[in-house]
């Protein structure tokens, strides 16, 4: 009983101690200053991860480890890590700053990770020290752990990217922005024609299948389509919807912030495989008589010539009209898949209103068939910018679209040459069938070999004053 009591105090003392430590940081303090001595009394080993090669591309393994680092729990522990919301709004990311260090244990080593950037705005390094001791047991497979945990996030990975070239490098990330790409555009939200949906669909899912192929055939892995027709019929929406069904990041090339033909070079360099390289508004660029990328350039870059990093990409130029272009630019091969955005049809115009304003069929739909079998038409960004701003009430909707096309004033007659003469340009090659479908091939052979890349063919000529639509509305 005695010795009882005088255990007692002692106890008391030490669960004291140890709620104090508890509640405050000093247990915290004392366990770093431990591995601090710890880590002290070993001789340790640093590697280095460049973020950019001797060449200023990016070092894949670099992005790797960043994405295994980010993802690792202990990296909440360390203090002043940097915390961003992601594309939902409940998203939160933790991510790792420069000269911030994280620990890891791997087979029972602890190794840490810190962030450098030797120069103000060059780029950042990270720095791997662990123990010499467990540099033979652990670097090798310790890698390849980094790279297949990387490799399983990236697939899992629902965020894309997109990177714009600017004017002044930052040094940092070269001369690429990055942004989350968020575009809400799908295959499944475009109106067009479901046949040619579903062709381009399939053939991008080849695509992605054909690494062997074009190994073996001794080709770059890449394909490119040609997007065109008038503005508003859903191009850069289509881009968006290719994106997300690859689940690539997008390169959004603006060449008018291109210096020249090396400059361009250089930013193919920067790019990654897995991604999207898109030039928007190729023909305006090609008619401009002071550029600064010449028609060579162009083409190299067209042929992937110097894509020596970029595997397995695909190419993406939209133009509104492709009549004017050096046939050069679209000869098989260098463009692959050409898919015309015609305006809309009366079924596509049905589409666009079982989705705007949830109708399917309506009396004054006769009526607007007449129209458009009349040859008047809009573009679908026209038809739901109107719909948009009428769904309260569809049959004012319609009305006003009803408006809006016999303010056109388009008439049959009005449509014909560039019906034809886009009925002739339509160019599928296959190149993983090994075939090239000639301009000479008749539109039947098309439909046979591969099918009709195409939705239509109408055309409006004038612009629509949405204004006085909305008011007659
Ligand atoms: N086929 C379509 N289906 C559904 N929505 C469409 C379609 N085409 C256009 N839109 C709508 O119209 C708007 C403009 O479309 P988009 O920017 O894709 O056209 P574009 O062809 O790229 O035009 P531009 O040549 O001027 O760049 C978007 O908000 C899009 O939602
Ligand atoms: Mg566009």
């Amino acid at each position: 009983m005695v010795n009882m009591i005088l255990l007692l105090p002692p106890i008391l003392g030490l669960f004291l101690i140890l709620r104090f430590l508890s509640k405050t940081s000093l247990l915290h303090i004392l366990l770093n200053q431990f591995h601090y001595l710890e880590d002290k009394l070993h001789l340790h080993q640093s590697y280095r991860v460049p973020q950019l090669n001797h060449l200023s591309q990016e070092n894949e393994l670099y992005r790797k480890v960043s994405t295994y680092l980010n993802s690792l729990p202990s990296l909440e522990d360390s203090d002043f890590t940097n915390l961003f919301t992601g594309s939902k709004s409940n998203d939160i990311f933790v991510r790792l700053d420069i000269n911030q260090t994280v620990w890891d244990v791997f087979l029972g080593a602890r190794v840490s990770w810190t962030i450098e950037k030797p120069e103000k705005n060059g780029p950042r390094v990270l720095v791997l020290r662990l123990r010499k001791n467990d540099k033979r047991r652990i670097l090798r497979p310790y890698l390849q752990h980094i790279l297949s945990v990387a490799g399983d996030i990236s697939q899992r990975k629902k965020e894309l990217n997109l990177c714009m070239n600017v004017d002044t490098p930052s040094g940092e990330n070269g001369r690429w922005r990055s942004v989350p790409f968020n575009h809400p555009a799908s295959f499944d939200t475009l109106v067009m024609d479901v046949d040619l949906k579903n062709k381009v669909k399939a053939d991008l899912e080849t695509f992605l299948k054909s690494k062997q192929f074009y190994h073996r055939l001794g080709r770059v892995w890449q394909r490119s389509y040609l997007l065109y027709g008038p503005s508003g019929t859903g191009k850069s929406s289509f881009v968006a919807a290719m994106a997300r069904l690859l689940n690539f990041d997008v390169y959004d090339i603006d060449l008018a912030k291109v210096s020249d033909d090396s400059d361009l070079k250089m930013l193919l360099l920067q790019t990654t495989s897995k991604s999207m390289i898109v030039v928007e508004d190729l023909d305006r660029f090609l008619m401009e008589k002071c550029r600064d990328v010449s028609m060579s350039g162009i083409l190299n870059f067209m042929d992937g010539i110097i894509s020596c990093c970029g595997e397995e990409r695909v190419m993406v130029f939209t133009m509104n009209n492709k009549d004017q272009v050096d046939q050069a630019v679209l000869r098989p091969g260098r463009i692959d898949v050409h898919v015309q955005f015609p305006s809309c049809d009366f079924s596509s115009f049905k589409n666009l209103a079982n989705n705007y304003l949830g109708v399917k069929e309506h009396k004054l739909f006769p009526q607007l068939e007449e129209i458009f079998q009349g040859g008047a038409s809009l573009t679908p960004a026209e038809i739901g910018e109107i719909m948009i701003s009428n769904r309260s009430s569809p049959t004012r909707a319609l009305k006003s679209v009803i408006t809006a096309m016999q303010a056109t004033g388009c008439t049959k007659s009005r449509r014909s040459s560039y019906d034809d003469e886009s009925f002739r340009n339509i160019e599928v090659t296959s190149g993983d069938q090994g075939g090239v479908f000639s301009r000479d091939h008749s539109v039947r052979d098309f439909r046979k070999l591969y099918g009709l890349l195409k939705m239509g063919s109408r055309r409006k000529d004038e612009p629509l004053d949405l204004g006085a639509v909305e008011r007659e509305g």
